[in-house]
């Protein structure tokens, strides 16, 4: 396929086209303020008790609706795969899923020698969409964790052909099904003692935040057997432009946005001014795959309960940068994956959407980079509808520090001290 150089221009128009430059810092400031709000009425770190309670009854309730929801999503053929709606959106996640993979593996391997055993926990690891990256990362072992019992046999099976398929030494793997956010799953691993190198929960940690607990016991699962210097990564959708995208300071009313392939819906006993830190739930539709609810992951929130564990945060980007930061060496690899659609499609294919509104930023850009002798050139794109869906999610990266628990005590509560002196002098109390 001939993709060519300008397919990053236009990914960079659509970016301009759909974040405004100001956008994101003015949300920033405008979010972190009425979190504030709900920080007053309950210290997200300290104060876990009162939480527990009240939380845990409603936790199971929804825990069981993700669980029932996953177990029920079939399983499609390669062929009906291809002629979804959102095919090319599902090959780009999966793209930057290869490379946030890729990335961190050669930089533990940088950091510990090339010849380092690697083992992982996929966290929330679905029906594996993740193992051929595993075993392209040519890892040791992989714990495989999901709540969703059918998922988990379904990953098991995927294993089990990969293994035979593979020529060479397939990683070792285990699976458990479990809820993450409420069990320790270590005592459920072959070998409670393996020290983790890695743990990635793509896609799935925002189902924790309904409570401070499920958080932190999501959060302890990933900390307990990951080595120091060993990284946590995924990806979530980014709360801040959640709130930015209801728009409820023009439209106070608004509980629900969307598109023609997906929709963000907050239930009408979600209090939204402002949100609580934890259970803050709304319904999450995507055409085909995901029909359930989700929690906003207030970050800040998020980034001091993984201190707490011994987590700092290394890097955090909205997916409209992590594709423009990992276009240039990532492009093969994208155009294999066809991450991206051809436009104008060629000869007597169909573009994906028949909704001209989808292809218009491409078609201006094609319009005004079109030559004398009218030759237009085909360029990789992707529908405005599909990547105002991608567009909601960030990319975080974790590393576990090396610090002994008597340090982690001592800093916690240096930061308890600095927040209270904050709050006497009526400054934000979530650090940024
Ligand atoms: C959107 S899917 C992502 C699956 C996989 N990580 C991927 O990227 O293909 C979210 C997954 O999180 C799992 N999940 C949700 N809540 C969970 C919990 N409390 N414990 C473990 N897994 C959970 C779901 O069952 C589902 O498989």
């Amino acid at each position: 396929m001939d993709y060519l150089a300008d397919g990053t221009t236009i990914l960079s128009n659509e970016i301009q086209l759909h974040i405004p430059e100001d956008g994101i810092s003015a949300l920033s400031n405008d979010l972190l303020n009425s979190f504030e709000k709900s920080n007053q009425e309950h210290d997200a770190v300290k104060d876990t008790k009162t939480e527990n309670t009240d939380s845990n009854e409603k936790e199971h309730c929804v825990g069981s609706v993700v669980a029932n929801h996953y177990n029920q999503l079939l399983e499609r053929g390669v062929a009906e795969r291809k002629e979804s709606r959102i095919f090319h959106m599902r090959n780009l996640n999966n793209w930057i899923k290869s490379r946030i993979i890729g990335n961190i593996l050669d930089r533990i391997r940088r950091e510990n020698g090339s010849h380092c055993r690697l083992n992982v926990l996929d966290l929330g690891c679905g029906k594996g969409g993740d193992l051929l990256k595993w075993e392209r990362g040519n890892v040791h072992h992989v714990v495989c964790a999901d709540i969703a019992e059918t998922s988990i046999e379904q990953c098991k099976d995927r294993y089990a052909t990969l293994k035979h398929r593979s020529r060479s030494n397939v990683f070792s793997a285990e699976f458990i099904a479990a809820d993450c956010s409420k069990e320790n799953i270590m005592e459920r691993m072959a070998n409670r003692e393996l020290k983790l190198d890695l743990v990635s929960c793509q896609f799935a940690f925002h189902y924790s935040f309904e409570s401070l607990p499920q958080a932190e016991q999501m959060l302890a699962n990933v900390s307990s057997n990951l080595q120091p210097g060993g990284y946590f990564i995924g990806t979530t959708t980014d709360a801040e432009d959640i709130m930015r995208r209801l728009g409820r300071k023009e439209y106070p009313e608004n509980r629900k946005f969307g598109n023609s392939i997906f929709s963000v819906e907050f239930p009408i006993d979600t209090p939204l001014d402002p949100p609580p830190l934890f259970g803050a739930k709304y319904n999450f539709h995507l055409e085909e795959v995901v029909d359930c609810p989700e929690f906003l992951v207030h970050f800040p929130t998020f980034q001091k309960l993984a201190s707490k564990y011994g987590l700092t945060l290394v890097q955090k980007t909205r997916f409209e940068e992590f594709v423009i930061q990992e276009l240039d060496q990532g492009k093969d690899l994208l155009m294999r994956m066809k991450a991206l659609e051809a436009y104008p499609p060629y000869g007597n294919q169909r573009p994906v959407s028949q909704d001209v509104v989808d292809y218009e930023h491409v078609q201006e850009y094609l319009d005004s980079s079109s030559n004398a002798d009218g030759f237009r050139p085909k360029v990789g794109t992707l529908s405005k509808a599909e990547w105002e869906a991608v567009s909601l999610y960030l990319v975080y990266i974790f590393r576990k520090e090396d610090l002994t628990t008597k340090d982690r005590k001592r800093r916690l509560s240096t930061s308890s001290n600095e927040e209270a002196n904050s709050r006497d002098k009526g400054k934000r109390h979530v650090s940024n």
